[in-house]
């Protein structure tokens, strides 16, 4: 993060009554969504519950048929600090078919509103941030001969490279192995501690389970729970999650038979 927060004192992501239509079907209706500056909020919910769409339209990419949002206390719209907000898509951008190497890739995420000229040392800023997800060594690649998993990576570098104060991420552990996982976890921590704001979607808490504050889930397109996260022990519906967890505390909220469960996501 850099300089003073923007708006500071007004919620990271203020969003209410959004109605999103997308080929004549109605995704999201009447979503609300608070989250707090500092907040690691997850957003659950079934495949094709709405999630990324709503992510999609809080950063004016998907179309709103109803309802406001603010971010970083801005109204969307050219007057949001962009350059304060990372955003993680679930894959490349389809026309993403320009070859271009990872650290160009990373460079563009210094690119932002009327600035086209990359600041003087964002090959340097790149190259930190491809390490930290471990692809400095592939910085000279394309990444259209990249994996998935390898893409992914080099996605999440371009919205940290922002050192944002908001990042919003849509499945960003999908086809990452766990030892990358688990640096990129600590990266997105050491942001929260510094007082970044984190809303990301995920299909199970997995490496961000200590993180996340707060769980917001949507079923077709709508709000059905907002709330302490899932507890470990609804984890256990993933069968390869075997083991017992030492930070399942029944006493939390959340981790009993009471709060929101995995299992019980739409
Ligand atoms: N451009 C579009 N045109 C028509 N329908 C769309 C479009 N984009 C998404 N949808 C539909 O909107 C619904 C919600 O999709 P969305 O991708 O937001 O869900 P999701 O919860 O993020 O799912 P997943 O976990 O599979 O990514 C789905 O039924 C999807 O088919």
């Amino acid at each position: 993060m850099t300089g003073t927060p923007t708006g500071a004192g007004t919620p990271a992501v203020l969003a209410t009554g959004i109605d999103v239509t997308l080929g004549g079907h109605q995704i999201l209706q009447g979503v609300d969504l608070r989250v707090e500056r500092g907040e690691v909020v997850a957003l659950l919910g079934a495949n094709g519950s709405g999630k990324s769409t709503l992510v999609r339209a809080l950063l004016g990419i998907a179309p709103r048929t109803a309802g406001e949002v603010h971010l970083l206390g801005s109204r969307l719209g050219n007057g949001v600090p962009w350059d304060r907000v990372g955003y993680v898509p679930q894959r490349l951008p389809v026309g993403a078919g320009v070859p271009a190497t990872a650290v160009e890739v990373v460079v563009s995420g210094l690119v932002h509103g009327r600035t086209l000229r990359p600041p003087r040392d964002a090959r340097r800023r790149a190259l930190a941030a491809l390490e930290q997800v471990g692809m400095a060594a592939h910085a000279k690649r394309s990444v259209l001969q990249m994996s998935g998993g390898q893409q992914q990576r080099v996605l999440i570098a371009r919205a940290l490279v922002r050192e944002p104060d908001l990042l919003v991420l849509d499945e960003p552990t999908s086809g990452i192995d766990l030892p990358t996982q688990e640096t990129f976890v600590a990266t997105v921590r050491a942001l929260h501690e510094r007082g970044g704001t984190v809303l990301v979607i995920l299909h199970e808490l997995g490496s961000f389970a200590d993180l996340i504050d707060r769980a917001v889930a949507l079923r077709h397109g709508r709000v059905v729970y907002d709330g302490p996260p899932p507890s470990a022990r609804g984890e256990h519906a993933d069968h390869a999650h075997d083991h017992t967890h030492p930070h399942a505390d029944p006493a939390q909220p959340g981790a009993g038979s009471t709060g929101l469960s995995m299992e019980v996501l739409p």
